[in-house]
């Protein structure tokens, strides 16, 4: 199982602000946020366009840095890592999904599985990657090349990917907003079978409260401020909150219902 002590956050932001430019152009993307990323949970991101969403994410995996408060990756704090420490870091703890699926063309899906641990120089543990691609219902697509496979299969080889080499954490940044949402329920899913029978933690910023409905937590941006949370959501209660942001005089999300 992935290395995952359920009762220390994962990760963890203090005081986070980031601000970008500076002087009357300056815009504060984050506002002093202190939230924890519970390890071996799903955890949805939402808000409206601008809200600092991408921001928050990028600021918890080491990819952009803070100009104030500080990120814990499990006992490490960020900004005492130099940019060598922190590429190894990401490296080695942090699994990214991204929208666009990044796979390479030529390689089959299994070589692009395995590629970053072989950039790496790490033999992926065999047993582990066979539990991830008989999780993701992979076993059957191993030699195929991304072209010979549906967007849906593409993510599902995306999410494996992430999760060959044993992550503390997954940040996916909108994985559904490429696909159609049969294709989209499906990644979700997977995602959602990796938390709850691989132990991994993911983290998913999404405009779709359909989405948002896999996570077991929402966290509700606006203005670069956590404004709410909500436990155990469904797809209708994240619905419901987003109106009321929108009510509150908060820019409408992009997409509601996609
Ligand atoms: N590199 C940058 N330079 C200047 N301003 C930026 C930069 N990146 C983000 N911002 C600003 O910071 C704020 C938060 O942006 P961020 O991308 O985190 O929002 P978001 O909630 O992810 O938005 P979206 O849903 O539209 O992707 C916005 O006002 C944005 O214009």
């Amino acid at each position: 199982m992935a290395a995952q002590d359920r009762s220390a956050p994962a990760a963890r932001a203090v005081g986070l602000s980031k601000a970008y430019g500076s002087g009357d152009t300056a815009v504060l993307a984050l506002d002093r946020v202190d939230v924890e990323i519970d390890a071996g949970r799903f955890t949805a991101i939402m808000g409206p366009s601008g809200s600092g969403k991408s921001t928050l994410m990028h600021c918890l995996a080491g990819l952009d840095k803070p100009t104030g408060g500080e990120v814990w990756v499990g006992d490490t704090e960020l900004s005492r890592l130099g940019d060598k420490q922190l590429t190894r870091l990401r490296r080695d703890r942090i699994g990214f999904v991204f929208q666009a699926f990044n796979l390479l063309p030529t390689l089959t899906a299994e070589e692009n599985i395995t590629l970053p641990g072989d950039i790496a120089g790490r033999k992926a543990d065999a047993g582990w990657l066979a539990q991830v691609v008989e999780t993701l219902g992979l076993q059957d697509r191993l030699r195929h090349r991304p072209h010979e496979l549906s967007g849906g299969q593409q993510q599902r080889v995306a999410v494996a990917r992430a999760l060959a080499a044993r992550p503390q954490l997954i940040f996916a940044d909108e994985p559904t907003g490429n696909l159609d949402s049969r294709s989209g329920a499906e990644v979700l899913g997977f995602l959602r079978r990796s938390v709850d029978e691989l132990g991994q933690t993911v983290v998913m910023v999404t405009h779709d409260p359909n989405a948002a409905s896999f996570a077991d937590l929402v966290l509700f941006l606006a203005d670069g401020r956590i404004v709410d949370r909500l436990m155990g959501p469904t797809a209708d209660t994240v619905l419901e909150r987003m109106r009321r942001f929108d009510s509150r005089g908060a820019k409408p999300t992009t997409a509601t219902t996609d």
